[in-house]
């Protein structure tokens, strides 16, 4: 079989396996269930945010889809960037966070909101929320999809704006990737137990 016809067939072998593990997987929220609670969380910090000019800072890449979602239904002034720190790269446990972008806004006096898919233990956030604040920020604001329920969080670590509570699963969706793969799935589904 010639090279390319090999990379095909393991292509279309990966595609199988993971449309597969997909339909295998549980439905925790639904495509609706999650359109309803980004209304929620939209109204939350326009109530608190909406006389503050905040930044927004998009947490990379997690926090792509949960950013989408909640700008779009942000309607006051504001301005949006990014930022990329990852430790989990690809994998389902975390090691040591990498960052692969700093926000390139001034900071200063400013009221930042960080927008990201999941709080988890919390590592990524503190340091997030760290970062912001030794740039000045008056007030860093958190706002996450997903909060996951167990004892293992940094300590003092919570978000201000929270979709919903999960379970203590390894779940995928809304942004959250399964080894890079299913983040632009709609809705939060978690990997079978016995996987
Ligand atoms: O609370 P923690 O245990 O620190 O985990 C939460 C972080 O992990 C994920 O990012 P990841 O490291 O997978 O990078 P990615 O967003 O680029 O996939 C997620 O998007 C959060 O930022
Ligand atoms: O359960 C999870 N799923 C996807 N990404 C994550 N990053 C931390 N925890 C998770």
């Amino acid at each position: 079989m010639s090279n390319e016809l090999e990379a095909d067939r393991r292509t279309i072998e990966r595609v199988t396996e993971l449309n597969a593990l997909l339909a295998s997987c549980d439905v925790l929220v639904t495509e609706a269930e999650m359109q309803a609670i980004y209304d929620r969380m939209a109204q939350e910090i326009t109530q608190s945010l909406s006389e503050r000019l905040p930044i927004v800072l998009a947490v990379m890449n997690g926090g792509l889809i949960v950013s989408g979602q909640l700008l779009s239904r942000l309607r006051f002034p504001l301005e949006v960037s990014y930022l990329h720190a990852t430790r989990y790269r690809g994998s389902t446990s975390g090691g040591a966070l990498k960052w692969l972008a700093q926000p390139d806004m001034l900071l200063t006096g400013r009221d930042v909101l960080i927008l990201d898919d999941i709080l988890d233990e919390g590592h990524t956030l503190k340091a997030v929320r760290d970062w912001c604040e030794a740039a000045g920020a008056r007030k860093v604001w958190i706002a996450v999809a997903t909060d996951k329920l167990h004892d293992r969080k940094v300590p003092n670590m919570k978000a201000d704006f929270v979709g919903l509570s999960v379970p203590d699963r390894y779940i995928f969706g809304e942004g959250m990737d399964y080894h890079g793969f299913f983040r632009n799935v709609a809705g939060i589904y978690a990997l079978p137990e016995s996987h």
